[in-house]
C-alpha cells in the first residue's frame, strides 16, 4: 500500500465544500438513496460500551455514481463533555470501487455539518417557506451547526435556544451573535422556546423523558424537561429530531409521536424502525423517506405538524468525504 493520505481536522476544515455545493450534493444523495435506490448501505452497527451510554458505531456505504465507497467509525461518548473532549469522535475511510484506500479523514466537522444540512433540506421541503421563528433544544455541536445551516435557508426574525445547562445556551448565543440578521436569544423553558416557533430542532443527548404531559400545564414547564411534547409544538410547525438514535433513547413524547396530525419523515425507513427509540417505544408509524419528499414534493395540510427523524446515514459521510478528497486532488494538480 502506498503512503496513507490522512486529513486531520484542520485540513478537513480547509478543504470543506462551500455550503451550497454541500447542500446540493446531499440533496442528490438522498434522492439517489430513496428514489433511484442505487446506493448500497446496510443499517449501521452500534455497539454499546457495557454499563455506559457510550456507543461505537460503524457506518459503511457504497455510492457507485461517485465511484466511491467508505466507512465512518464514530464513537458517541456523552460523558466526554465533563472531560472537555468532543462527544463525537470518528474517522472516515474512503475507497475507490477497485478497493484502493484513497484517504482517511477526521469525521467531526463532517458529522456536524452534514447532519445539519439534512435537517435544513427536510425543513426546506416540509416547513412553511416563510418560517420566522426557530427553536433549538440543546446547545452543543449540533445546535450550532443547525443554527448555521438553517439560517442560510430561512429568513428568521428570531432564533431561541433552550438548554438543560443554561450557561451553555448563553455561551452559544454569545458566540453566534453575528451569524445573521435575527434576534438570537436564550429561553428559560422548552415551552417558551417553542411557543409559536415555525421550526423546532431537538439536538440533545437526552436518553429518557423526565417529565410527562400530565405533570405540567403548557407554558409552565420546568427547566428539567428534556424532551418535546405535543403541547410545545404549534399546528403547522416542522420539527427536526436529531438526537435519540438508539432504541432506548427518546427526545419526543408519545403524545406528539402519536398525534393524528403528525407526518413523520425519516432519512431511512429501514433504520428508523430499528434505531429510533421515539418510533419504537411509541409505536408510531413513519410515513415517508427524505429522498422521496425531496424528489416528489409533499402537499400538506397547513395544520399538520411534520417531523423529520434525522438518524444520520453513511452515504452522507461518504459523499462529503469524496467532495473533500476531490478538492484535495484539484489543489494537488494545480500545484
Ligand atoms: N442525526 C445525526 O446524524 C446525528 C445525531 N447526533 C446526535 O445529536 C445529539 C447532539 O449531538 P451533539 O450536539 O454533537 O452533542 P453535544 O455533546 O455537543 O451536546 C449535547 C447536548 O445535549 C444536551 N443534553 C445532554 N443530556 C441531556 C439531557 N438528559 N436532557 C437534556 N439535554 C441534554 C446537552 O446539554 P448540557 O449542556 O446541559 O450538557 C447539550 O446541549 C446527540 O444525541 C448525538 O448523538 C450527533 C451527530 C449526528
Ligand atoms: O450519523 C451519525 O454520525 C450519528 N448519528 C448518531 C450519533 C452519530
Amino acid at each position: 500500500m502506498s503512503k496513507l493520505l490522512h486529513f486531520c481536522a484542520e485540513e478537513v476544515t480547509r478543504l470543506f465544500p462551500p455550503f451550497l455545493v454541500h447542500l446540493e450534493a446531499l440533496k442528490e444523495t438522498m434522492i439517489e438513496y430513496s428514489v433511484k435506490e442505487s446506493i448500497v448501505q446496510p443499517v449501521r452497527q452500534q455497539l454499546t460500551v457495557p454499563n455506559t451510554a457510550d456507543r461505537f458505531i460503524s457506518m459503511p456505504a457504497c455510492v457507485p455514481s461517485r465511484g466511491v465507497m467508505g466507512i465512518k467509525v464514530i464513537c458517541a461518548v456523552p460523558s466526554n463533555k465533563e472531560k472537555c473532549l468532543p462527544t463525537h469522535l470518528g474517522c472516515i475511510q474512503l475507497y475507490g470501487l477497485t478497493g484502493e484506500l484513497l484517504c482517511q479523514m477526521d469525521a467531526e466537522e463532517i458529522t456536524a455539518k452534514r447532519t445539519a444540512i439534512c435537517s435544513a433540506l427536510a425543513s426546506k421541503a416540509l416547513a412553511n417557506p416563510d418560517s420566522k421563528i426557530l427553536a433549538v433544544i440543546g446547545a452543543g455541536v449540533q445546535a450550532e451547526s443547525h443554527i448555521q445551516a438553517l439560517s442560510q435557508l430561512f429568513n428568521f426574525s428570531e432564533i431561541r435556544v433552550w438548554n438543560r445547562t443554561k450557561s451553555r445556551a448563553e455561551k452559544l448565543v454569545r458566540e453566534l451573535h453575528d451569524v445573521g440578521n435575527f434576534n438570537l436569544c436564550v429561553s428559560d423553558t422548552v415551552g417558551s422556546a417553542c411557543s409559536d416557533a415555525d421550526i423546532v430542532c431537538t439536538v440533545t443527548s437526552s436518553s429518557e423523558p423526565v417529565l410527562f404531559k400530565d405533570h405540567v400545564k403548557p407554558g409552565q414547564l420546568s427547566y428539567r424537561v428534556t424532551v418535546l411534547f405535543k403541547d410545545h409544538v404549534k399546528p403547522g410547525a416542522h420539527v427536526n429530531v436529531v438526537g435519540a438514535s438508539s432504541p432506548t433513547t427518546r427526545e419526543v413524547g408519545d403524545d406528539l409521536m402519536l398525534s393524528d396530525n403528525l407526518v413523520i419523515v425519516a432519512d431511512c425507513l429501514n433504520a428508523i424502525k430499528l434505531e429510533s427509540g421515539d418510533v419504537i417505544q411509541s409505536g408510531a408509524a413513519p410515513h415517508h423517506e427524505l429522498g422521496h419528499v425531496l424528489h416528489f414534493p409533499l402537499s400538506r395540510d397547513p395544520d399538520q405538524i411534520t417531523l423529520f427523524k434525522n438518524l444520520g446515514l453513511a452515504c452522507q459521510d461518504v459523499v462529503t468525504a469524496h467532495l473533500i478528497y476531490k478538492q484535495y486532488l484539484s489543489e494537488s494538480t494545480r500545484s
